[in-house]
């Protein structure tokens, strides 16, 4: 694969499109939230949805029927049209949208008809099933020619989903493959189908997936194989979260896990939430209205965890050498893991007065 000289990765695609960014600015996506934009019921609930939720995402793709895919996307120019404080820079609420997969019939209609219609609004375009940086580098000067086309100042970023076996196979260049590049979300029903697992779920674990206990021993010392032993449901998504946040980390753009489909399992859905928050994650994909409570709360450092950051702060002074607290070591490196925590805490802070509140009282007591 050719790579482009380091002169030219920043220069933009097409004659008068603006300049690429340099570094992809943070602004919180706890929440990504779908909509059905040919879908009156959800379309209704937008505005009100609008400073609510960090991201709206007017979804093209999959779960809008073929019938309905022109709808969708002309219903999506309407509302970006309409809808006052959603995306563009100022915005609480960031515009995003999943336009249809690259070898579809609707993909080229979707980019021609978005970006001179509402590409000051949108922030950022989600492509699915990416395989590789050929597939970004479409999109990349496609939008470039676009955007000088419609005179657009600001450059519409790219997120794609990894949902297919190659795409996890070439994720470092996919990051790398534009400056345009905003992040990635695993797409775990795509995925498990490319990759032939025996799966039928949209996230979320599975019983048979497990580590069982060792069979006891009997008075005899033979293993009792029959016996009551625990078993311990496994993570079936761990390995490529891992590989996609280190990905992600290495380009400075941001990782996300997709789509939980269990709706009523709010429960489970927290706990995907949370693993990929805790794994580097910055935000997930929320389905129905329910999801967006769970995501905020869970993509947003607890108070425990931004006190005990803010202890470790304070007593590691300048930054260097080892402390005590609480009978733990603390050192340069756990104090980088706090700022993690605490920097998060201050973005997020500065555009939600209730986590503001939260965190601004909390009191940190003598190390
Ligand atoms: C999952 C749903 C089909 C459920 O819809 P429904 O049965 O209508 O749910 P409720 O009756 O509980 O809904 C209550 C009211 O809320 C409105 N609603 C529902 N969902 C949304 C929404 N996302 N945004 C706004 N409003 C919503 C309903 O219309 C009800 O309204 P009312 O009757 O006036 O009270 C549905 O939630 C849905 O379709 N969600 C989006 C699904 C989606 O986008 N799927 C694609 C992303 S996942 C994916 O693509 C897989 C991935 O790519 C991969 O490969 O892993
Ligand atoms: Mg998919």
């Amino acid at each position: 694969m050719s790579h482009k000289s380091p002169k030219d990765f920043f220069a933009p695609l097409a004659v008068g499109a603006p300049a690429p960014v340099r570094e992809i600015p943070f602004r919180p996506s706890r929440a990504i939230h779908f909509f059905d934009p040919s879908n009156p019921k959800m379309v209704d609930k937008i505005p009100q949805m609008v400073g609510t939720v960090d991201v709206l995402l007017g979804n093209l793709e999959d779960a809008i029927k073929a019938d309905n895919k022109l709808a969708a996307r002309e219903g999506l120019v309407q509302i970006a049209q309409a809808t006052a404080g959603l995306g563009g820079q100022s915005g609480p609420t960031q515009l995003w949208t999943r336009i249809n997969a690259l070898d579809s019939p609707w993909a080229l209609d979707d980019l021609t008809t978005l970006v001179p219609a509402i590409g000051d609004k949108l922030d950022v375009i989600m492509v699915p099933k990416v395989q590789g940086a050929e597939d970004i580098h479409y999109v990349d000067r496609l939008l470039a020619q676009l955007e000088a086309k419609a005179g657009l100042t600001r450059p519409i970023l790219i997120h794609a989903i990894l949902e297919t076996a190659r795409g996890v196979a070439n994720v470092e260049e996919i990051c790398g493959a534009s400056p345009r590049m905003q992040g990635l979300s695993l797409g775990p029903a795509d995925l498990a189908a490319d990759r032939k697992m025996k799966t039928t779920r949209v996230g979320g674990g599975h019983p048979g997936y497990l580590v069982r206990e060792d069979a006891p021993r009997d008075a005899e010392g033979a293993y009792a194989y029959d016996a009551d032993r625990f078993r311990f449901q496994q993570d079936l998504w761990h390995y490529t979260i891992a590989k996609m946040v280190d990905a992600c980390a290495t380009h400075g753009i941001y990782p996300y896990w997709g789509p939980f489909g269990d709706i009523k399992d709010t429960v489970a859905c927290e706990d995907q939430f949370r693993n990929a928050f805790l794994l580097g994650c910055v935000g997930a994909w929320s389905l129905h209205p329910v999801q967006i409570e769970i995501a905020n709360r869970v993509f947003s450092p607890s108070v425990e965890d931004i006190r005990h950051a803010r202890r470790v702060v304070a007593a590691m002074g300048d930054g260097t050498g080892a402390v005590m607290l609480d009978g733990k070591m603390e050192d340069d490196a756990s104090l980088k893991q706090c700022l993690v925590l605490v920097e998060l805490a201050d973005q997020l802070a500065a555009i939600d007065p209730k986590l503001k509140e939260l965190y601004d009282g909390i009191e940190i007591e003598e190390a």
